[in-house]
């Protein structure tokens, strides 16, 4: 286990929203200046989709130099090409569109008309496979040193397609998994592991609303990982959580103080 998470709550989830994407751009720009070239995985969810509409209405965008951007996905679910509930298809829609991104870096999940059609496993080990072929030795393992990596938080504490108690939220080997039978819909989904959302050197998670509040509290107070995801979801470096005033309405004082009252 890395050190403690950092926790920030702001006064209400757009004032989030724009604060992340502020630390996103900040980040962004800071990974380009020391290594010229920056990684972000994103994830699906509307915390995820606010912070990217948040940044593309930020006249600060143009500080990012888009076309040195790698962009992967901690989740998929595991639907047709421009299907509106991919989560590739929604991040299109809330910034990635109006950018001039590198398409060759934009590493989306495969859909289920893909190559792989319906079989989501090999989809998976394909997915996999992209991210090892983009790791350097430095990285020291399979999957890239993301520079952030973000996570909505679900309501029973899932982040990814990481779901308590299933098998997916076990695996200890590989680096991304097919899912089978996940409670939110659709039921089968792509998934970075956790030892894959590890291998980040800073993990972020969102969370806002008062249906977040009692995940925030169970992860954020001591649960295991195979009850609680996003317990076990940590950075190389940082792991810092992002919440609202409602989501963070169950948690003990002493673990923060509000950035904005
Ligand atoms: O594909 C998905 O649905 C996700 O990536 C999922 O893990 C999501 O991030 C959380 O369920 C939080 O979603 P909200 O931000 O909408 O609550």
């Amino acid at each position: 286990m890395t050190a403690a998470p950092q926790l920030v709550v702001h006064r209400d989830k757009d004032l989030m929203a724009q604060a992340a994407a502020a630390r996103l751009i900040t980040k962004i720009v800071d990974a380009q200046a020391a290594r010229g070239s920056a990684s972000v995985v994103l994830t699906g969810g509307r915390n995820g989709n606010g912070l990217l509409a948040a940044l593309s209405s930020s006249p600060a965008r143009d500080a990012i130099d888009w076309s040195r951007l790698d962009l992967w996905w901690g989740d998929e679910r595991f639907l047709p090409a421009g299907d509106p509930e991919r989560n590739v298809t929604q991040a299109r829609e809330a910034l990635l569109d109006a950018v001039p991104l590198d398409p060759a870096r934009v590493h989306a999940m495969p859909a289920s008309d893909g190559p792989y059609g319906s079989d989501v496993e090999a989809a998976a080990a394909a997915y996999a496979a992209e991210l090892a072929a983009a790791a350097r030795p430095e990285d020291h393992g399979p999957v890239p040193t993301f520079d952030v990596l973000m996570l909505g938080v679900g309501p029973d504490t899932h982040v990814a397609s990481l779901f308590p108690e299933l098998p997916a939220v076990r695996e200890t080997q590989r680096t991304v998994v097919g899912v089978h039978g996940a409670p939110k819909p659709p039921p089968t989904r792509i998934s970075l592991t956790l030892p894959a959302i590890r291998a980040a050197r800073e993990v972020w998670l969102l969370a806002a609303g008062e249906d977040k509040a009692k995940a925030a509290e169970i992860a954020l107070s001591g649960a295991g990982e195979i009850q609680a995801p996003a317990a076990g979801a940590y950075g190389r470096a940082r792991t810092l959580w992002l919440l609202d005033a409602a989501a963070a309405s169950e948690l003990p004082r002493e673990l923060y103080r509000p950035a904005s009252a």
